[in-house]
């Protein structure tokens, strides 16, 4: 695992940003994972920045979302469908047909969720995934305790993820109790990844990770087992 300490939230963003644009540039049919969380929101700013420059080009990129909330379609403000298109999609020339992103609003779950594994598989795999961690070491939306073997799946949210996402919803009781998300395995599949961890919240998390015990209590330490895992972090220490 590479770490790198960034000076500030802007620095974290264009390191990462840096990464996946160099990536992209060698490889314009990358296939893209992609996450959403407030930590993102800087990077892909960078990203939309450096495509209006002229830099890059996603016109024939693919990308595959880790999660999404049950029981809330695309044009809720508060799905991560809505974050991804506010945050890169409108923004950028990716093609619609090339953007996948978990179907949390359809009537079988578990079908669409062995389904997105499949297009996963058939675009290649991952070449390059970004990632966020949540307080309590879950990344995607795989909570802890989750077996490492899981690919896409249906998960029942943590307490504690459900309070720290309430900030997107009216009140606690909107928040979803479920979401479908990729699993630990199916993130490890993924060529390369990039986490990124940023702010005090994250502190117990990011010393966990550090501490290189490998456990399903906390499933970020899988990455201990990934052969190519960059950690940029900014506010913790
Ligand atoms: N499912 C997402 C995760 O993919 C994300 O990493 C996490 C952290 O979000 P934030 O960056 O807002 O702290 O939030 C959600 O739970």
């Amino acid at each position: 695992m590479k770490w790198i300490e960034a000076a500030s939230y802007e620095e974290m963003s264009e390191i990462a940003a840096d990464i996946f644009k160099e990536n992209l540039k060698q490889n314009p049919e990358i296939v893209l994972g992609l996450a959403t969380g407030g930590t993102a929101e800087g990077f892909y700013k960078e990203l939309v920045e450096a495509y209006k420059a002229k830099e890059i080009s996603f016109e024939n990129a693919r990308s595959f979302n880790l999660d999404e909330y049950v029981g809330i379609n695309p044009e809720n403000k508060a799905s991560y469908h809505y974050y991804m298109d506010q945050q890169l999609f409108n923004h950028v020339d990716m093609k619609r047909e090339n953007i996948h992103v978990p179907k949390g609003d359809t009537a079988d779950l578990q079908a669409a969720a062995t389904q997105y594994d499949v297009m996963i598989k058939a675009a290649g795999g991952i070449d390059i995934q970004l990632l966020g961690i949540g307080v309590n070491g879950h990344i995607g939306f795989n909570e802890p305790g989750t077996p490492f073997t899981l690919e896409t799946n249906v998960i029942e949210l943590a307490q504690s993820t459900r309070e720290a996402n309430k900030i997107y919803f009216d009140s606690i009781d909107d928040v979803p109790t479920h979401a479908i998300t990729m699993g630990i395995q199916t993130i490890m599949n993924a060529k390369k990844v990039v986490l990124l961890i940023s702010g005090a919240s994250k502190q117990e998390a990011i010393n966990r990770l550090r501490s290189g015990e490998v456990t399903e209590d906390f499933p970020a330490s899988a990455l201990n087992s990934h052969q190519d895992v960059t950690v940029i972090y900014t506010g913790v220490k």
